[in-house]
């Protein structure tokens, strides 16, 4: 396997986790954000739900795209928190954070993050998703006010991030980390080498 040249990836985000989450990997990359059409059909289950958003997110720029997309892959993802079958996106306001913390607290609920990768080269797609479960510790009403009150919870599914504030309200997981945060690394990077592009790239010569 060659490092391939000229090769980046092109992040259909504007969330500023996932940026640094895909900086982590130390490839080229830059940041192209996608706004994308979120309604999805309401049989869908969670693991079409955040394919599909992630794909269309992936499209989005792909089709959008004004320079050449050659050696470049582009990536979109989507996360959502799912309770008892129910899916939490992003809080409307504070009343909304308040159920879902509400819901969340005490119990165990499933992260789930797609991610769409789409080859520059060829219009390759690959489409997968991870799931990380999650258990929350027990919370008071003054303690989820107190949390609220922080503002994290904004713009984020489920109403908590687990890497910031909201690390004190989970008592364990089960799979990915980068999952709840927005982008699992690990699945990421068996897409990008099935589409040629190496984060260890192991040299021939
Ligand atoms: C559960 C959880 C979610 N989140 C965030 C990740 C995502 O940014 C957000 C879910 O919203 P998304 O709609 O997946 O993403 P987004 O709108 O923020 O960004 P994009 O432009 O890529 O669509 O929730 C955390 O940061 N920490 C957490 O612990």
């Amino acid at each position: 396997m060659k490092k391939q040249q000229n090769h980046r990836i092109i992040l259909a985000s504007t969330s500023p986790r996932r940026r640094e989450l895909i900086a982590s990997l130390r490839l080229p990359f830059e940041v192209v954000p996608s706004h994308a059409d979120e309604d999805t059909p309401g049989d869908y289950t969670p693991e079409q739900v955040v394919e599909e958003l992630a794909l269309r997110k992936a499209k989005a720029v792909y089709d959008s795209y004004e320079l050449s997309l050659e050696g470049a892959i582009v990536v979109g993802s989507d996360t959502i928190v799912v309770m008892d079958g129910m899916i939490l996106g992003k809080p409307k306001d504070e009343e909304d954070a308040f159920r879902m913390l509400g819901m969340l607290q005490n119990r165990t609920h499933e992260v789930y993050s797609g991610v769409a990768c789409i080859s520059g080269d060829t219009g390759r797609i690959i489409v997968d998703h991870r799931k990380t479960k999650v258990k929350m510790k027990a919370q008071t009403d003054e303690g989820i006010r107190a949390y609220i009150a922080t503002k994290e919870p904004f713009d984020k599914a489920g109403s908590y991030a687990i890497q910031g504030i909201g690390s004190i309200l989970v008592e364990s997981i089960e799979g990915c980390y980068f999952n709840v945060v927005g982008l699992p690394l690990s699945l990421l990077s068996e897409q990008l080498a099935e589409l040629g592009m190496h984060v260890l790239a192991i040299d021939e010569t």
